[in-house]
């Protein structure tokens, strides 16, 4: 615990009252009070009783400043930022500065799904000198874990197109004011950011992000994890600011809007997260969201031509398709979870053509799957195997998944005409469409997919046109037969203390309920 008596300067004009980090206030700035810090926060009381108290949570950085002026004072929202900065910047820290600012993300009525602000609040130190301060709220707030440099991979041609204005605007200034250094990249085609992360000097770095979609973030991902030095890459932190469309990380992390995932990068706390690879042939890839096959697939590349939407491209595509519904063709072969153990091979016994990364225990061998206890062959209409609960920001299409559960969650459905698919694509966020009788799901530790190709025509494949795409994380790949196995817990994830994973599930079950 630090403590000090400070005058605070609030600007008598911003009234504090709709904070979710700061409780409100009346009390007329500047005014004297007792400054106590602590691994809860930063909070002051005024001579009056008055008590403010800004949570270690949310506290993204504090600064020594000299000569504050007018615009240093009390600021709010993302575009001030900037001039703050500005101010720090001219005033360079001098040693014996009594004033002092402290950085921190404002939420909007306490609530992490409404665009937050940032607030910079300016101090005062009356006895031990703003560095003494600053450096005790540094420690509360458990900032400065990310010594080293912090790759940031920029996808500028991502989603809406807005990654570079997010980085500029609310990343940039908020890593600058949290001390972080950075090494930033624009990615400049497909499959950049796996080259990046495939060369990267490890020991430099602190952790990897993207400011993208959830392309981008994968090829981080296959990039780290198809490296000969793979067991370190993949302690490297990595993290997302979602700037796609989809954005399915971002929400699986609660970090929807750039404030909230710049601090949990910032704060450097990570959680474990399970990957899985796909096998096809020789090639081995590694990603963390879904394999997609059949209606979700052809909805999410067919997208890709209404682009300009926005958001509402994928459900003007989902519209269209669904109308004139494919069916598939295929086999696949399940390994539920609570049956994996007795089919596992061990890492040595286990062949690896030319792959590096975490080894298959359950896919490794082309003919393994053979065994298994699950082995369908039929048609399919839909086809989902997802490692995380929301495989888009507005589709809960696995509630109970977890970061780092072991398992996939598959969806499919081997009957669903075209008004059935219709129901399972309203309301997508309630996770109901799992309820349907025509939707089954297995939660799997491994699975084999293969795709025979597709008609018009349930009955049949005699009108079997060629093969369409699977998609993996949204990348295409050819609609060949794939191995996909689950390896638990081997990337860390950034992600913020206020990430519940349980909610998703509360969230469906209350929707089950109401429904
Ligand atoms: N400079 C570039 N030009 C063209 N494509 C790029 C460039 N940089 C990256 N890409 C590719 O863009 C694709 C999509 O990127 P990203 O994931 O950022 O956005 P998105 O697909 O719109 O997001 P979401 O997954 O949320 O829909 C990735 O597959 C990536 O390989």
């Amino acid at each position: 615990m630090f403590s000090d008596t400070v005058i605070v300067h609030w600007d008598n004009e911003a009234s504090p009252t709709t904070l979710g980090c700061i409780p409100s206030t009346r009390s007329i700035y500047p005014v004297e009070a007792d400054l106590n810090v602590s691994e809860n926060g930063v909070s002051w009381t005024t001579a009056t009783g008055n008590v403010i108290n800004i949570q270690a949570t949310f506290i993204f950085g504090a600064t020594v400043v000299s000569n504050p002026t007018q615009s240093v004072r009390t600021l709010h929202s993302s575009a001030v930022l900037r001039r703050g900065l500005e101010a720090i910047q001219a005033n360079n820290a001098p040693g014996n500065s009594s004033f002092w600012l402290l950085h921190a993300v404002e939420l909007s009525r306490g609530r992490k799904d409404k665009q937050p602000g940032i607030r910079q609040i300016l101090l005062q130190s009356k006895n031990a000198g703003a560095r003494q301060c600053v450096e005790a709220v540094i420690a509360a707030a458990g900032l400065g874990q990310l010594s080293k440099k912090i790759l940031v991979l920029i996808n500028p041609f991502g989603g809406t197109k807005k990654a570079k204005h997010i980085y500029e605007h609310v990343v940039q200034p908020m890593f600058q004011i949290a001390g972080l250094k950075i090494d930033l990249h624009e990615t400049q085609a497909t499959e950049h950011a796996t080259e990046i992360a495939r060369t990267l000097p490890l020991d430099q770095y602190s952790a990897a992000i993207t400011i993208s979609g959830d392309g981008v973030f994968h090829e981080l991902i296959n990039g780290l994890l198809t490296r000969p030095d793979w067991e370190q890459a993949r302690t490297l932190p990595v993290g997302i600011v979602g700037s796609g469309s989809a954005n399915a990380m971002s929400k699986n992390l609660d970090t929807m809007f750039p404030e909230l995932a710049a601090l949990s990068v910032i704060k450097g706390q990570t959680r474990p997260m399970d990957v899985f690879s796909v096998t096809q042939n020789e090639t081995v890839m590694y990603s963390h969201l879904q394999l997609m096959w059949a209606l979700l697939a052809d909805v999410d590349f067919e997208s890709e031509s209404y682009r300009w939407m926005g958001g509402d491209r994928m459900t003007v595509a989902a519209i269209i398709r669904i109308l004139r519904l494919r069916t598939y063709h295929g086999k696949l072969y399940l390994l539920p979870v609570n049956q994996a153990d007795q089919y596992r091979k061990s890492p040595s016994s286990s062949t690896q053509p030319s792959a590096l990364g975490p080894p298959r225990l359950y896919t490794s061998d082309p003919l393994q799957h053979e065994h298994w206890p699950q082995i369908i062959s039929t048609t399919f209409t839909y086809f989902l195997a997802t490692n995380l609960p929301w495989i888009s920001s507005d589709f809960l299409a696995a509630p109970s998944s977890r970061l780092a559960d072991g398992a996939l969650e598959v969806v499919y459905s081997e009957t669903m005409s075209s008004v059935q698919a219709l129901q399972s694509v309203a309301d997508p966020e309630s996770g109901k469409y799992l309820q349907f009788p025509f939707i089954k799901t297995s939660r799997v530790r491994a699975l084999v997919l293969e795709p025979h190709g597709w008609s018009w025509n349930k009955d049949g494949v005699t009108d079997r046109k060629e093969d369409k795409w699977l998609d993996v994380s949204g990348e295409k790949i050819s609609a060949s037969p794939v191995r996909v196995e689950v390896h638990p817990g081997v990337m860390n994830v950034l992600a913020p203390v206020w990430l519940d994973e349980d909610e998703w599930s509360r969230h469906a079950h209350k929707a089950k309920m109401t429904a």
